[in-house]
């Protein structure tokens, strides 16, 4: 369907550790192009591991994943890296920046490195990004001089330095005090309300779950409750 941002069906995924052990089992859901969803359950369910899946970093799983309407599952390396680089934003709990280089810089890599715009036109945009963000004022400082909750902001402006049509999170907020928590929250919502940019996010902060657009449970590997009002 053309307004689905993403979409899996049937899938499954085993880790092998001796024993072989189902992590995902038959997973099917579909997210729709701007919607803001977080992805609930208790530790160890395996939200993360789907998460990876459906960011086509893991490739090992039966089933199929669909991305902007196009199969993404059986694409080669190459292929899959170009879609994730075009389409994928992600932000991790740990925010993963380069400490030594400056905010700026850490902003631009993913631009520089999709080359979709210019070097000037990347520099402008993360200016643009980190504004939108209320930490232009930090740009030329090294990222290892922020505190947490302005370093996490900075890895979202990076984030979405490429304009990707879905941004997803692991834990995005998990290592942020309350305040952080809701600066974070309010500008993932105004993504998807009014920049129409999906959200696809990993929780455990059932606040932020319950003010998102639609909880999606998961228990033992399944999907409990799509969340579907
Ligand atoms: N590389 C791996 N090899 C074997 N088992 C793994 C591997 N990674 C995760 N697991 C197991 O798979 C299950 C799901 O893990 P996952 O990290 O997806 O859970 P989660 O719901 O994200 O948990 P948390 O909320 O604690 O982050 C867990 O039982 C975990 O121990």
């Amino acid at each position: 369907m053309e307004n689905t941002a993403l979409k899996t069906t049937n899938i499954t995924k085993y880790f092998h550790d001796p024993v072989t052990i189902p992590v995902l089992k038959n997973i099917s859901l579909e997210v729709k192009k701007g919607e803001f969803v977080s992805i609930v359950g208790k530790s160890g369910c395996g939200k993360s591991t789907l998460l990876y899946v459906l960011s086509t970093m893991d490739r090992d799983y039966e089933g199929e994943l669909e991305i902007n309407g196009v199969k993404v599952t059986g694409q080669s390396l190459n292929n899959l890296a170009a879609i994730r680089n075009e389409s994928i934003g992600f932000v991790f709990q740990f925010h993963y920046l380069l400490p030594d280089f400056s905010c700026l810089k850490n902003v631009m890599i993913p631009g520089l490195k999709l080359g979709k715009f210019s070097p000037k036109e990347v520099e402008e945009r993360a200016y643009e990004k980190l504004k939108m963000f209320g930490v232009e004022e930090l740009a030329l400082k090294k990222a290892n001089k922020l505190s947490g909750g302005q370093q996490q902001r900075v890895a979202i402006a990076r984030a979405l330095i490429n304009d990707p049509a879905i941004i997803m999170g692991d834990e995005p907020t998990g290592n942020l005090d309350s305040r952080n928590t809701g600066i974070v929250f309010d500008l993932f919502q105004k993504l998807s309300h009014e920049y129409g940019q999906t959200l696809i996010t990993v929780t455990h902060d059932e606040d932020f779950a319950q003010r998102s657009d639609r909880i999606i449970e998961m228990a033992d590997g399944e999907i409990t409750n799509h969340g579907h009002k």
